[in-house]
């Protein structure tokens, strides 16, 4: 691409804005969570992957844990196999084990893999499997039962929730410069596998790792209250007033108790931004535009 002056002088400037940012985040450790539905679109597949090249170019660590709900629905539907959720989580029983560890291990990872590498990076694909990097447990799932008139806890099969990461991997990958792409898979002790919700595993990844921060991209314009408007800079109590009176459902239940958890261990800030947005994640990093939902140590 050839550029007159005047946009030169433009990129020029762009570049010495980023540059305090450059500085500040050099040998941080970024945790960006790709969320199954804002890979759907390949344009923005590829502008997230030549994203996250440039982070590592100057000098930061990013550490990439992807989705893909959708595409799991798409061949649990392929398959004749149905599939539905409670509190945003996918029951699954060992057949749609199968097929979740089929997509989240196998296609969705490696072709995040690929579209870093295409774009210049060096990724490694991981699932939680490998170097026992998740070490998960059975998630206990509470919910209201308004025939009981009180919550009860239900069984929703291989659903997993972290109980440990081992970072040793994740160190060996960072230290000889990879960037690591995890698919949120987990394992217990006894050698059972787990399915686990990718925000549950980006944040506690964000925690251990002590990321600067924790991103979370998603389909919509971040956390929305009951008029479409984004919220930001919410306390915990905020929040579960939100969760309470039915502002906050379904898979925006996990990555907001990830993003407040995350920050509460130690991450400085989450966010919750709009991967539908083209270089959704240099936007948030390198500029003063704030996009999305905030969620800081610094809130009240
Ligand atoms: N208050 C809210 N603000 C924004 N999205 C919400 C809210 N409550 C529920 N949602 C739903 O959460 C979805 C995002 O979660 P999810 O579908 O799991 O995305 P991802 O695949 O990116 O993890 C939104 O598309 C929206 O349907
Ligand atoms: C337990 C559970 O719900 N696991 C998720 C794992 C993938 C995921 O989290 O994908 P997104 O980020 O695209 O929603 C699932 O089976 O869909």
């Amino acid at each position: 691409m050839s550029l007159n002056r005047e946009s030169a002088l433009n990129v020029a400037e762009v570049l010495t804005e980023a540059l305090p940012y450059i500085q500040n985040f050099s040998g941080r450790t970024v945790v960006v969570k790709f969320g199954g539905n804002a890979m759907v679109d390949p344009a923005l597949h590829e502008s997230f992957a030549r994203d996250v090249v440039l982070m590592k170019l100057v000098g930061m660590n990013p550490v990439v844990v992807h989705g893909g709900g959708p595409q799991i629905g798409k061949l649990l539907e392929k398959l004749n196999i149905q599939s539905h959720f409670i509190n945003g989580m996918r029951v699954t029983d060992s057949q749609t084990m199968d097929v979740v560890e089929m997509v989240l291990g196998g296609s969705v990872n490696k072709e995040i893999v690929s579209s870093i590498s295409r774009n210049g990076g060096k990724a490694i694909g991981v699932t939680g499997k490998d170097g026992g990097l998740i070490q998960a447990r059975k998630l206990k799932v509470n919910r209201y039962s308004p025939e009981l008139g009180a919550s009860e806890i239900v069984d929703i099969g291989q659903v997993g929730e972290v109980e440990k990461i081992d970072t040793a991997v994740l160190k060996v990958l960072i230290g000889s410069d990879f960037i690591p792409v995890i698919a949120p898979i987990g394992v217990d002790s006894a050698g059972n596998t787990y399915n686990i919700n990718a925000d549950l595993v980006a944040g506690k990844i964000a925690e251990v790792m002590q990321a600067e921060k924790l991103m979370l991209l998603t389909n919509v314009a971040g956390l929305l209250d009951k008029d479409g408007k984004i919220l930001t800079g919410l306390s915990t109590p905020q929040v579960d007033a939100l969760i309470e009176d039915g502002t906050i459902t379904g898979g925006m239940l996990p990555k907001i108790a990830c993003a407040l958890d995350a920050v509460k261990g130690g991450v400085s800030s989450a966010h919750i931004i709009d991967g539908r947005v083209p270089h959704a994640v240099l936007l948030e990093i390198f500029t003063d535009v704030g996009i999305g939902t905030l969620i800081s140590n610094r809130t009240p």
